[in-house]
């Protein structure tokens, strides 16, 4: 997991890096990284011809610098000077290594001839409102630090901002990178972090990313594991469906079972369970009375035996004008853990609860979770502090909240953050979000990796880790159905089983 800071505090460490080591040689160090990226960016081509889009202050430097190492690598290096001012050491070295340097009125032909351009306009010292060149479509565009036309503090960003195809970052994540209109801007987001010292800062949050997702995954995997039954793999119980959305239920469940679940028993209205016979044969349903029975048996130590139920998955395609039934209400005052989405998110109760939960609101659901527990809170409040408004939803039904979009906040009542950046704009469908619960209910079915036998309750730290795993899965889920193919949900589930084999199971 990568910490994630505020500029605030990237500035303060920046400082005392500054007085430490100067900054001639750190923006050197920064600029080495981006230079390599270009190369990569480029296979390793040579006589490439690189266009560096240059502002005034230490990003136009980074800038410069990175432009005269390629330049010395045999590239065909430009620097588009966007300002009078302009960092003189780095033009300098520029012009030494046999750069050309042009100005902003050559920047329109510089860019169209251009194999790739480098965005040294602005940094972390962006102020919305600036006049920003454009790039012509197709020539990628690579970001040093911070895309121009980003503020790194809020992630807002002008209409006039540049996309890159990747974003090296230096020191550290900054925040506005990973919310709001961040990680549409960044491409891939590299981090070089020059060595800064940021032991006296406290992060705001972590990302996780597929790398850290199955370290985290891995961490809780045991050879033991291959000795289990289907029992003690993982029991889900699905509560979902009704008359009025049958095909909700469907989705979870056979996302359920391409995720690689033990055993899926599903509790829904007959017709229902009518159509999920046929569309997903593995599921066995569940009736009332073993609903009770799958309660009473999970207060006992079972010692080895495996539980009836191990976690549940309580929502997808719920009748919200239906009354939530007395099973329901069993339920969410049992021990096992329970992702909770869509109409399960209308009647979950506020307030203390024994049962370990994950509740998956996407923003409009947040709104409603949040006005349910008293809390009034506007669509702009949540998109303008995602973090903090998920924190008091987790805080005021005391369970670990994943707040979904195109970045992924997973937030638990003590404040713990972490943050899911790996998705693909081709998630935004219909029944996406069934098929993330299907995954989720999985990861938190399995014993090994709750670590939960008997009677135990996961704790939330698991409960958040898993959360955030589930959405690094579901991301690259997205990903790799959207390489060649548009994007349904049926199509989710069908290239799941590849993505969970990546991850181990
Ligand atoms: N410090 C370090 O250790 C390291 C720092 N590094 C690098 O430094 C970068 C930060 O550099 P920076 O502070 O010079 O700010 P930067 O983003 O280059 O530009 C700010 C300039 O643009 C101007 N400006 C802004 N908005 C504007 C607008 N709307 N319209 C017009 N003008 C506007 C603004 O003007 P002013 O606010 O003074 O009027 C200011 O002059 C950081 O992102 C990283 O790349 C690395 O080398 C690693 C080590
Ligand atoms: N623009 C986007 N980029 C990346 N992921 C997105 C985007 N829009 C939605 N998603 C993801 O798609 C899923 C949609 O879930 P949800 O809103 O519950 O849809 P549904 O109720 O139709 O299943 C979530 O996991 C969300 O994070």
């Amino acid at each position: 997991m990568i910490p994630v800071f505020s500029v605030a505090q990237v500035r303060t460490v920046e400082k005392a890096e500054i007085s430490r080591r100067g900054s001639e040689e750190l923006m050197k160090q920064a600029a080495a990284a981006v230079s390599d990226a270009a190369v990569q960016l480029l296979h390793g081509e040579p006589g490439k011809n690189i266009v560096g889009l240059i502002g005034p202050g230490n990003n136009g430097g980074d800038g410069l610098y990175a432009l005269a190492n390629l330049a010395r690598q045999g590239h065909n290096a430009t620097a588009v000077l966007l300002s009078e001012k302009s960092h003189a050491p780095a033009l300098e070295e520029l012009r030494t290594a046999g750069g050309t340097i042009t100005t902003a009125a050559d920047a329109p032909q510089a860019a169209s001839g251009a194999d790739l351009v480098i965005d040294a306009i602005y940094g972390l010292g962006y102020r919305p409102g600036a006049k920003l060149p454009t790039v012509p479509r197709g020539v990628p565009v690579l970001a040093m630090d911070v895309p121009s036309g980003l503020d790194a503090a809020t992630g807002a960003a002008d209409d006039a901002a540049l996309p890159a195809v990747r974003t090296v970052t230096f020191g550290a994540l900054k925040e506005g990178l990973l919310t709001g209109d961040g990680p549409l801007l960044t491409g891939e987001l590299s981090l070089v972090t020059l060595d800064f010292d940021f032991s006296a800062q406290s992060p705001m949050a972590w990302l996780v990313d597929p790398e850290a997702a199955g370290q985290l995954l891995d961490e809780h995997r045991s050879w033991r594991d291959a000795a289990r039954h289907k029992y003690q793999r993982g029991v889900l119980g699905l509560i979902a469906g009704s008359d009025r959305y049958p095909g909700a239920a469907q989705l979870t469940a056979r996302a359920a079972l391409n995720a690689g679940v033990g055993l899926l028993r599903s509790h829904m209205p007959d017709k229902v369970q009518a159509y999920m016979a046929a569309s997903a044969p593995e599921a066995v349903p569940l009736g009332d009375q073993e609903v009770a029975e799958a309660l009473s048996q999970s207060r006992r130590h079972l010692h080895g035996r495996g539980a009836k139920i191990s976690a549940w998955a309580i929502g997808p395609g719920l009748d919200p004008s239906g009354q939530p039934s007395e099973v329901i209400g069993k339920v969410f005052s049992s021990r096992q853990p329970a992702v909770i989405d869509a109409s399960g998110l209308e009647i979950v109760p506020a307030g203390p609860s024994e049962q370990p939960r994950v509740l998956t609101p996407h923003a409009k659901e947040l709104r409603m979770l949040l006005r349910r527990a008293g809390i009034t809170v506007t669509a702009q409040d949540i998109a303008e502090e995602p973090q903090k408004w998920t924190r008091w939803a987790a805080l005021s039904y005391n369970a670990v909240v994943l707040l979904k979009g195109p970045t992924n906040y997973i937030v638990e009542p003590g404040g713990k953050t972490l943050v899911v950046c790996h998705t693909s704009p081709k998630l935004a469908t219909a029944g996406s979000g069934d098929v993330l619960t299907g995954i989720l209910g999985t990861l938190l079915s399995d014993s090994s990796l709750t670590g939960v036998q008997g009677t135990a309750l996961v704790s939330n730290q698991r409960l958040l880790e898993l959360t955030a795993c589930a959405a690094v899965i579901h991301g690259e889920v997205g990903r790799v159905a959207a390489e060649d193919s548009t994007v349904c949900a049926t199509r989710l589930i069908e290239v799941l089983p590849r993505v969970m084999a990546r991850f181990g199971f």
